[in-house]
């Protein structure tokens, strides 16, 4: 399970006035799941960069269990990503031409790192996300099932924290409840942390925290604001 920490962050790009994103100081404890919400451009998705070490900031400290990734190269950051960060995206960045366990092995296959254990977890977490059919090509599953094997995908080497960005955004309400849910109970047995950006009052409500971004700042966080708003 991974603890962030994050201090003095200030993102800027060019042409903006202001910054995309600034937080002075946030914490989030290993092992909770934690909701990030706000309105369209209020910094969800540069968050979520900055703390898989998908961009890199030069202000700021981004510590993951004490080990700050803003001052890693970035061949280091996508090192620590793939051995401990499970991302899943609202697109699935899955492969056509591959079958679904051939697509959860690639990552690990490209690492050299799919030993017969890796193989075999492979199979059990299609299994656990209710996909029988392990050798069925990508392109002809449904939007639902391919969001399914991008979680089996991203929690293939136990990583210390799960992260979605807008996981069901791009899925029907049924397919999308279903997959919001599939992702808070493996969360919860597998004892990860959990951040989970979404627009989806329902899921959010189903986790232990609320943190509500608004121009680049946090706004609410519902683990510092008393009396919250239901
Ligand atoms: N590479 C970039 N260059 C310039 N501006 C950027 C860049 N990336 C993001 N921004 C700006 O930073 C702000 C925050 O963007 P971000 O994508 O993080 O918002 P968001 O909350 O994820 O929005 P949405 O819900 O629409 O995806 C926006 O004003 C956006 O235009």
């Amino acid at each position: 399970m991974l603890a962030l920490d994050i201090e003095n962050l200030d993102v800027t790009f060019p042409g903006l006035s202001s910054p995309a994103l600034a937080i002075g100081r946030l914490s989030i404890d290993a092992g909770s799941r934690v909701a990030i919400t706000g309105a369209s451009g209020s910094g969800k998705s540069t968050f979520v960069n900055i703390v898989t070490g998908l961009e890199r900031t030069r202000q700021g400290r981004i510590r993951w269990n004490g080990e700050d990734i803003a001052g890693f190269s970035e061949s280091r950051r996508d090192r620590f990503r793939a051995a401990n960060i499970g991302l899943v995206m609202q697109e699935f960045h899955l492969f056509p031409g591959l079958s679904a366990l051939e697509n959860v092995l690639l990552p690990a296959r490209l690492a050299g790192a799919a030993t017969a254990d890796i193989i075999e977890r492979a199979h059990a977490l299609l299994s656990t996300v209710g996909l029988s059919r392990s050798g069925q090509k990508i392109e002809t599953m449904s939007r639902g099932e391919m969001q399914r094997v991008a979680i089996a995908r991203a929690l293939l080497r136990k990583p210390g924290v799960i992260i979605a960005d807008e996981p069901t955004a791009s899925l029907d309400a049924e397919s999308g409840e279903a997959v919001g849910d599939l992702i808070l109970d493996l969360a919860i047995a597998e004892g990860s942390t959990l951040i989970v950006v979404s627009h989806d009052q329902r899921l959010a409500s189903r986790l232990d925290r609320r943190i509500t971004f608004g121009a680049g700042r946090i706004k609410e966080d519902s683990a510092t604001t008393a009396g919250e708003a239901a």
